[in-house]
C-alpha cells in the first residue's frame, strides 16, 4: 500500500525548545507531536544536542520515527551528566554562537517550542537576522496552550509603538498545534524590505574579518 506522504518545500527543520520539559504535561505532549508531524513529513531534525528537557523528547521522537536526527551542540555542554545522551548525528561546534549560526546554515525553517531564556535568545536572533534580510527562513512559534501570548502581544505593541515596522509584524508565525504551524510555514511569504540585503551583509562580513586580520597581523 502506497504511503500518504506530505510534499514539503523543507528538507530540515531547526527546533528550539526548553532544556526542562516545564511543569504541564501540555507542553511534552506538545513536542511529542512536533517530533510525530515532522517524521510523517518526512523533515530531517536540526536541534542543539542532548537529551534533557523537550529537546530530548523531539529529538528521540523523529529519531525512533526513522527521521535524521542532528544535534550541534558546543564542546563545553558535551559533558553527559549535563547534556544526557544525544541521539542521531552529532556535529561538535567551539561556542554558543557558532552553534546558533550552524543550526541557521543547515536549517530550511525555525519551530520554537516553550522554553526559556535560550530558546527566547535562539529565537529572537533568527527574527532579528529575518528582520535584516540576512536569510529569508520561515520562523515558527508552537503557542502551546498561549505559552507565548506574553510575547506576542509584546510584538504588537512594538508595532503599534513604532519599535517594529508594520511590514515586519508577521516574522513570526504562529499556531497552536504543529500541524497548522508547519502548514502556515510551508505558505510563508517572506517580507522583502530588509535594511541589510543577503550578499551586502556576506560581502561586508568578508571585508570585516580580513580587516582583523590586518589588525591582528599589525
Ligand atoms: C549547563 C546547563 C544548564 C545545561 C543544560 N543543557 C543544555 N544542553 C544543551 N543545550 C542547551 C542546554 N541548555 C540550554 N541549551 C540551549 O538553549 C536552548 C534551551 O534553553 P532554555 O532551556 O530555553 O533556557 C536550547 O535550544 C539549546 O540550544
Amino acid at each position: 500500500m502506497e504511503e500518504n506522504i506530505v510534499k514539503s518545500r523543507f528538507k530540515r527543520v531547526c527546533v528550539f525548545c526548553g532544556s526542562k520539559t516545564g511543569k504541564r504535561t501540555c507542553y511534552s505532549d506538545a513536542a511529542l507531536e512536533l517530533g510525530q508531524e515532522l517524521v510523517s513529513r518526512r523533515l530531517d531534525l536540526v536541534y542543539g544536542g542532548g537529551s534533557v528537557g523537550l529537546m530530548g523528547l523531539v529529538s528521540k521522537q523523529v529519531h525512533g520515527g526513522g527521521g535524521h536526527v542532528m544535534g550541534i551542540i558546543p564542546k563545553f555542554l558535551m559533558d553527559k551528566e549535563i547534556t544526557g545522551e544525544t541521539v542521531g548525528e552529532v556535529r561538535l561546534v567551539a561556542d554558543m554562537h557558532q552553534r546558533k549560526a550552524e543550526m541557521a546554515r543547515y536549517s530550511d525553517c525555525f519551530i520554537a517550542l516553550p522554553g526559556g531564556y535560550g530558546t527566547l535568545e535562539e529565537l529572537l536572533e533568527v527574527v532579528t537576522w529575518s528582520q535584516l534580510g540576512i536569510h529569508d527562513k520561515p520562523v515558527g512559534l508552537l503557542n502551546v496552550d498561549g505559552y507565548y501570548n506574553s510575547l506576542l502581544s509584546f510584538i504588537n505593541t512594538a508595532v503599534e509603538d513604532g519599535f517594529i515596522k508594520p511590514s515586519q509584524h508577521n516574522i513570526i508565525v504562529s499556531a497552536p498545534n504543529a500541524r497548522e504551524l508547519i502548514q502556515k510555514l510551508e505558505e510563508y511569504e517572506p517580507v522583502h524590505d530588509g535594511v541589510v540585503a543577503k550578499a551586502k551583509w556576506e560581502a561586508e562580513q568578508a571585508e570585516f574579518n580580513a580587516s582583523l586580520q590586518t589588525d591582528i597581523a599589525r
